[in-house]
């Protein structure tokens, strides 16, 4: 049997609304970097991942002034209105087997992980998504802010990225998906809605999205964590 092989695709084009700054989340800086350069280097430093197309907003102006920008193994391509369009627009320029999608506003992704990812492929499923389990008690809320119920948390995951999955499968789950009107927001939910069942793998729970302005400070400490 051939070596799998593996490319990644990175959705770069939101405006970061929920971080209220300046400049697009994916561009501040967490210990003298950019996030998208944290987020980008596992990936980038990784032998078999063959090349990472970076997704960015057609007004782009800031990608291009970092050092990551000029690596061999970068592909670009251009975003869409939600984050689902822009995975698909990185998706049209993969050619390998099977495709990492990683949110650039994940900073804190390590070399295990990815590992424990690739390693799926080859027991060949059709995918799997790196996940935690949820910790807390889980309430569904009715519209006043009043609790309707508390919700059973046995075997309730977070969702994070890298999501892994067959190139080809992936494409035309998403298509299908977004022609179907289902809400895609992420990878394995365009899949779990073409009937598939996506393998969860137990995740670091410091790979964590950078979303409101105090998550930048966390992904700041779990960083120089890892670094040490
Ligand atoms: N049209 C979009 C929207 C989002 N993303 C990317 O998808 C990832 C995860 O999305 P999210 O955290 O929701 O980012 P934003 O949409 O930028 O944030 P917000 O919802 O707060 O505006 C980010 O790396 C973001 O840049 C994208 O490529 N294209
Ligand atoms: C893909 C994702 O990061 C999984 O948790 C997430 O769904 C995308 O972020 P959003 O904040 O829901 O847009």
């Amino acid at each position: 049997m051939s070596k799998p092989s593996f490319s990644a695709v990175v959705p770069a084009a939101g405006i970061g609304s929920r971080m209220q700054s300046a400049l697009p989340k994916q561009y501040l800086s967490l210990n003298g970097k950019a996030v998208i350069e944290h987020s980008l280097k596992p990936l980038l430093d990784h032998d078999d991942i063959t090349h990472v197309v970076v997704v960015l907003s057609k007004d782009d102006t800031y990608f291009s002034q970092l050092a990551v920008a000029c690596h061999p193994k970068i592909v670009l391509a251009t975003g869409g209105k939600e984050r689902v369009h822009s995975v698909l627009a990185g998706l049209t320029q993969v050619n390998t087997e099977w495709v990492l999608v990683h949110d650039a506003a994940r900073p804190c992704l390590t070399r295990d992980d990815i590992d424990a990812l690739l390693q799926h492929a080859k027991h060949i499923g059709t995918g799997a998504i790196l996940a935690t389990l949820v910790r807390d008690t889980m309430k569904r809320g009715n519209d006043n802010g009043t609790i309707a119920a508390t919700v059973c948390r046995e075997n309730l995951w977070h969702a994070l990225t890298p999501q892994m999955f067959l190139r080809q499968q992936l494409q035309q789950a998403i298509t299908q998906a977004l022609q179907q009107g289902v809400s895609v927001t992420d990878e394995a939910s365009a899949m779990e809605a073409s009937g598939y069942q996506p393998q969860l793998i137990d995740g670091r729970s410091d790979n964590i999205k950078v979303t409101r302005p105090e998550d930048m400070l966390l992904a700041e400490l779990y960083l120089s964590q890892q670094q040490n």
